[in-house]
C-alpha cells in the first residue's frame, strides 16, 4: 500500500496542552537527574533472546562500575530466570549497600507477591507497579471505565504496601514504591493526576527525602514533539499535590528518534529522575539511551554521577549481554562518531588541534581553564577512554590536511604546505584507483616509500653513508649563489650508495646542501637546485633529531625560472644531525626526480688540481673490496692510478680503477704469480716460539719445495725466499686485519719488500703485495709471494732449496 496522500484522515495529531506560562523553555539543567537502568528490565523484554543469569550478572555489574544506584533488575513474576537471577544477586552479596534494587509487577496480587518475595532481605529495594490509563488501553486491553482504572491501581498498591510490610518486618528490607501509568503520554493529562493521587493516597506513606513516592511517566510509545513532553510534565508537576512528597520520573521511548530530546525538555519541565537503557536499547525503536544523555550533560560541564571513562569495556559487555551491535554512527559510542573521512572537517580538526595546544599552553600560564574547542568534535575522544588513532580517516574524499595530520601523528613529520599537496596527489590517487580507505599503515608506507624515508628498506636509489662538511673562506664574498653573499664556502666530503655501490664525492657550495648538490652534479650529471628548504625538531632532550624538507628543481635555469618551475621534487630526511638530515633530504628528493633515469659512471678526477685526491682512491678501495690500504700502499697506487689516468684527461672511472688495483697487486684474479704458493705447513720448533716453515711453490712454472725456521711465517718464508736468490729480500712494511665478520671472516695482508741486490753496493727496489685468504698465515704468505714476483729478482735456479 503506498502512502496515503491525505494521511490526515489515518493519524491524528496529538492534543497540545495550553500553558501560557509554561516554564520550561527557559530553564537550564544544572544538575544530573537521579538515574535508574532498565537494561535489565524493559531492556531485556525487548531481546530476541532474553539475557542468561551470567549475562545478566555481568551487566549487573558493570551497571554498578558505570555508577548506577537505581537498577531495575527484573521482572520477577515472568520467569524463573528473572526471579533466580534476582535471588542469586541477594544471596550471593552483589548488591552494593548503596545500590537500590527495582522489580517491576502488573497489578496482580499473585504476581505482586512473587515480585516482593524476590526481593526480601535485600537491604533496599523500589516495587515498580504499573497498569496502562489511556484510553485505547482501558477501552480495548482492560475494558475498563476510568474508575475501574483507579480502583485497580489503588487495590493493588494497598497489596503492595501490605506484602511489603510484612517483608520489611520479617526480612529488614527496606522500600520504596514506584507507579507507573503506563501510557501516561496518551493519557488525559488531568486523569493520569487523578490516578496518581489515588496511588498517593492509596500508599498513605509518600514523606520527603527517601520517602517520596516515585510517579514514573512513560511515553510508553512516543507521538508527539518533546516539548509536548516537556508540556505534560510540567503539567503534572504544577498539579500533583505534595509535589515535595514525589519524584517525577521520566520513561521515554523513542519512536519518533526523540527520547534523548524529550527527556532533556522533561527534565527542564520538572523531572527528578530517568529510567532508560545504556546505548538505547528497549522495547521496538528503544528505552532512552542513558550514556547519550549523561554525556550530553557532560560536555556542558556537568557532571553526570555516571562513568563512562572506559566507554568501549561499556560497549563490550552491552553488545556481548544484548548481542545487538550499537550502530557506528551511535552517539558517543560508534565507531566512526569521532572519525573524519572528509577533507574540509579533517582540515578543521588539524587546525583545532594545533590551535588548541597553543590556546591551552597560554590558558595554563594564565591559570585559566582549558576549555575543549575543536571544530567537528563536541567531546574529547580521551575523556572516554579513546585514543585519537580514528579520528582521522583517509579516503578518496579526504584532503591534504588529513593526510598531513596523520603523518604528523605517526611520523612525527610537520610536512611544509607545498609538500602536504604533493604527497596527498599520491595518496588520493591510491584511494581513488582502489576506492577504499586508506589505513595509516598504507599511508605511512606510501609515505616512507615515495620519500625513501625510514631506513634501509626504504632506500633509494641514492643514500648517504658518511659524510664531512668543512669550510673554506672565499676571496671574494660577493660570490654567493643565493641573495645572501657567503663569505665562506661548504666542501661536501660524502660516500653515498649508488644504485647499491659505494661512492666517494665532494662538492662545494655556499652551504652543505648545495654542496652536496655540486657533487651530486660534478660525478653524476644529476643538476638540481633547492628552491625551498625548511626543518623543524622531533621529540625532545637528548633524543631529538632535526627533520629537513626540500624541494628541488632542474638546476641550469637562471634562478628566477628555477623559482617558477612547475616541475618540482620534494624530499624529507631526519637525523640527529641537522646537516645530515638536510642532506638525506636533499637525496630523498634527488631520488623522487631520477625516477629510473640511467646515472653515468661514476668518474674520479685524479689529475694535478683534481678534486679527488688519495683518500678518495682509498675509499673506491675500501667500498669495493673491504682492503683498508695502509697509508704508503695509498701512496703507491695513487700515483699508478694518475699515470693511468694522464691518457683519459685525468678521469678514471670506478669500475676501471677497481680493474687497476687488481692489476697491479694481482689481486683477487686467477693469473698466477711468479711465485705461487702451492701448499704449506707451519710447526713449532723446540722452545723459544720458532717455528718450521715447509712450503711448495711455483716458481716460473717449476716446482720447489723448501723449508727454514724462523720466528714466525714472515721470517721463515723471507729465510726461503733468500736461500733462492742473489741478493737479499726484507720487509720495510707488514700490516694486516680482517675482513666480513663470523664463519665468513677472512685476512687481508698488505706487505712491502725492499730489494737489496748487491749487498754492500745496493741497488735497492721495493714492492707491494696485497692478498687475503680464511687463513692468516697463508694470506700473510702470499702477500710476500706476490710482492717477490714483481721484483725483478734473481732468482738462483737451485733446486728443492739446495
Ligand atoms: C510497557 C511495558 O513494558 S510493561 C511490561 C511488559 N513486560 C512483560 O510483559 C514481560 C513479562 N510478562 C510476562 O511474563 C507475562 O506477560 C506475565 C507473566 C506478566 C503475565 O502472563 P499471562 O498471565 O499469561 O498474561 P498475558 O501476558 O497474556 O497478559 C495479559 C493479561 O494481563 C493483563 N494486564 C496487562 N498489563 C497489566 C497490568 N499492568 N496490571 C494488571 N493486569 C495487566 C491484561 O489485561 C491481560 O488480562 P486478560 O488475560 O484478563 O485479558
Ligand atoms: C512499565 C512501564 C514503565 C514501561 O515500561 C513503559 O511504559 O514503557
Amino acid at each position: 500500500m503506498p502512502m496515503l496522500a491525505e494521511p490526515y484522515q489515518k493519524y491524528k495529531p496529538y492534543t497540545p496542552l495550553v500553558i501560557p506560562d509554561r516554564q520550561w523553555p527557559s530553564k537550564v539543567q544544572k544538575t544530573a537527574p537521579i538515574w535508574l537502568s532498565t537494561d535489565l528490565r524493559d531492556g531485556n523484554q525487548a531481546l530476541a533472546n532474553p539475557m542468561t543469569i551470567d549475562q545478566k550478572t555481568r551487566f549487573f555489574q558493570t551497571l554498578v562500575k558505570c555508577g548506577l544506584k537505581e537498577i531495575e533488575v527484573a521482572y520477577p513474576a515472568a520467569s524463573d530466570t528473572d526471579f533466580n537471577f534476582v535471588r542469586g544477586l541477594i544471596e550471593g552479596g552483589q548488591v552494593p549497600d548503596d545500590v537500590w534494587l527495582q522489580v517491576l509487577t502488573p497489578a496482580r496480587a499473585d504476581l505482586i507477591k512473587r515480585t516482593i518475595d524476590s526481593v526480601a532481605g535485600t537491604k533496599q529495594a523500589i516495587i515498580h507497579m504499573y497498569n496502562a490509563t489511556s484510553p485505547n488501553f482501558r477501552n480495548v486491553v482492560f475494558r475498563n471505565s476510568k474508575e475501574k482504572t483507579i480502583a485497580l491501581a489503588v487495590e493493588h498498591t494497598k497489596i503492595v504496601r501490605q506484602l511489603t510490610e510484612e517483608c520489611s518486618a520479617k526480612h529488614g528490607t527496606k522500600f520504596k514504591y514506584e507507579y507507573s501509568p503506563e501510557t501516561f503520554t496518551q493519557t488525559e493529562p488531568e486523569f493520569a493526576i487523578e490516578v496518581c493521587e489515588a496511588v498517593k493516597a492509596a500508599w498513605g506513606k509518600a514523606g520527603t527525602g527517601e520517602d517520596r513516592i516515585i510517579f514514573n511517566l512513560p511515553a510508553t510509545v512516543e507521538i508527539a514533539p518533546p516539548n509536548h513532553y516537556a508540556d505534560q510534565i510540567e503539567n503534572f508537576c504544577r498539579k500533583i499535590t505534595e509535589r515535595e512528597k514525589v519524584i517525577v520520573s521520566l520513561h521515554p521511548h523513542n519512536d519518533r528518534g526523540q527520547g534523548v530530546a524529550a527527556t532533556e525538555l522533561g527534565l527542564l519541565a520538572g523531572g527528578d529522575r530517568v529510567e532508560g537503557c545504556l546505548f538505547g536499547n528497549g522495547e521496538r525503536t528503544g528505552n532512552v539511551d542513558l550514556v547519550n544523555l549523561a554525556l550530553n550533560l557532560y560536555t556542558q560541564g556537568i557532571h553526570p554521577k555516571l562513568d563512562f571513562s572506559d566507554l568501549q569495556s561499556v560497549i563490550d559487555t552491552v553488545v556481548a549481554c544484548n548481542d545487538l551491535p550499537v550502530h557506528p554512527r551511535h552517539p558517543y559510542a560508534g565507531e566512526l562518531v569521532f572519525t573524519a573521512f572528509s577533507g574540509s572537517h579533517q582540515d578543521a580538526i588539524k587546525k583545532g588541534f594545533e590551535a588548541q595546544r597553543t590556546g591551552h599552553a597560554e590558558a595554563a600560564s594564565r591559570g585559566e581553564p582549558q576549555y575543549w574547542d575543536m571544530p567537528y568534535l563536541p567531546i574529547d575522544p580521551a575523556d572516554l577512554g579513546c585514543n585519537y588513532e580514528a579520528v582521522i580517516r583517509v579516503n578518496a574524499q579526504s584532503g591534504k590536511g588529513g593526510i598531513a595530520y596523520l603523518i604528523q601523528q605517526h611520523l612525527g613529520l610537520d610536512l611544509p604546505r607545498k609538500m602536504q599537496i604533493a604527497f596527498y596527489q599520491v595518496v588520493q590517487e591510491t584511494a581513488d584507483r582502489e576506492a577504499r580507505e586508506m589505513l595509516v599503515e598504507d599511508i605511512t608506507s606510501a609515505f616512507r616509500t615515495t620519500y625513501h624515508y625510514g631506513g634501509s628498506k626504504y632506500e633509494g636509489r641514492l643514500a648517504l653513508r658518511s659524510f664531512k662538511i668543512s669550510s673554506e673562506p672565499v676571496a671574494d664574498s660577493s660570490v654567493g649563489e643565493g641573495d645572501e653573499p657567503a663569505d665562506e664556502r661548504r666542501l661536501f666530503d660524502g660516500t653515498i650508495l649508488v644504485d647499491g655501490v659505494l661512492r666517494v664525492i665532494r662538492g662545494d657550495g655556499n652551504g652543505p646542501l648545495s654542496a652536496l648538490l655540486d657533487a651530486l652534479c660534478t660525478h653524476l650529471d644529476i643538476d638540481f637546485t633547492v628552491r625551498e628548504y625548511s626543518e623543524h625538531a622531533i621529540g625532545e632532550g637528548s633524543n631529538v633529531k632535526a627533520a629537513s624538507y626540500v624541494e628541488i628543481v632542474r638546476g641550469g635555469q637562471e634562478v628566477k625560472d628555477a623559482r617558477k618551475s612547475a616541475e618540482s621534487w620534494w624530499g624529507v630526511g631526519a637525523d640527529s644531525d641537522i646537516a645530515g638530515s638536510g642532506l638525506r633530504a636533499v637525496l630523498s628528493a634527488v631520488n623522487n626526480a631520477i625516477g629510473n633515469r640511467e646515472l653515468p659512471e661514476l668518474k674520479l678526477s685524479v689529475g694535478f688540481n683534481a678534486k679527488s685526491g688519495q683518500a678518495d682512491v682509498a675509499s673506491a678501495i675500501l667500498n669495493s673490496l673491504q682492503l683498508e690500504l695502509p697509508r704508503r700502499l695509498q701512496a703507491s697506487f695513487f700515483e699508478v692510478v694518475q699515470r693511468a689516468a694522464r691518457e683519459t684527461g685525468d678521469d678514471i672511472s670506478y669500475s676501471s680503477l677497481i680493474q687497476l688495483f687488481r692489476d697491479t697487486f694481482n689481486y683477487g684474479i686467477p693469473k698466477p704469480s711468479r711465485i705461487a704458493l702451492k701448499s704449506f705447513t707451519m710447526e713449532n720448533v723446540g722452545e723459544g716460539g720458532r717455528k718450521e716453515l715447509k712450503v711448495d711453490l711455483d716458481w716460473d712454472g717449476v716446482e720447489r719445495q723448501l723449508s727454514s725456521e724462523g720466528t714466525g711465517a714472515l721470517s721463515a718464508v723471507l729465510l726461503v725466499l733468500n736461500s733462492q736468490i742473489e741478493g737479499t729480500l726484507s720487509i720495510k712494511e707488514y700490516a694486516e686485519h680482517s675482513i666480513g665478520e663470523g664463519s665468513d671472516v677472512q685476512a687481508a695482508s698488505y706487505v712491502e719488500l725492499a730489494y737489496d741486490d748487491v749487498p754492500g753496493q745496493t741497488k735497492r727496489s721495493t714492492a707491494w703485495g696485497v692478498s687475503s685468504d680464511t687463513d692468516i698465515t697463508a694470506s700473510g704468505l702470499k702477500a710476500v709471494l706476490r710482492a717477490a714476483s714483481v721484483m725483478d729478482i734473481a732468482s738462483r735456479n737451485l733446486v728443492n732449496g739446495k
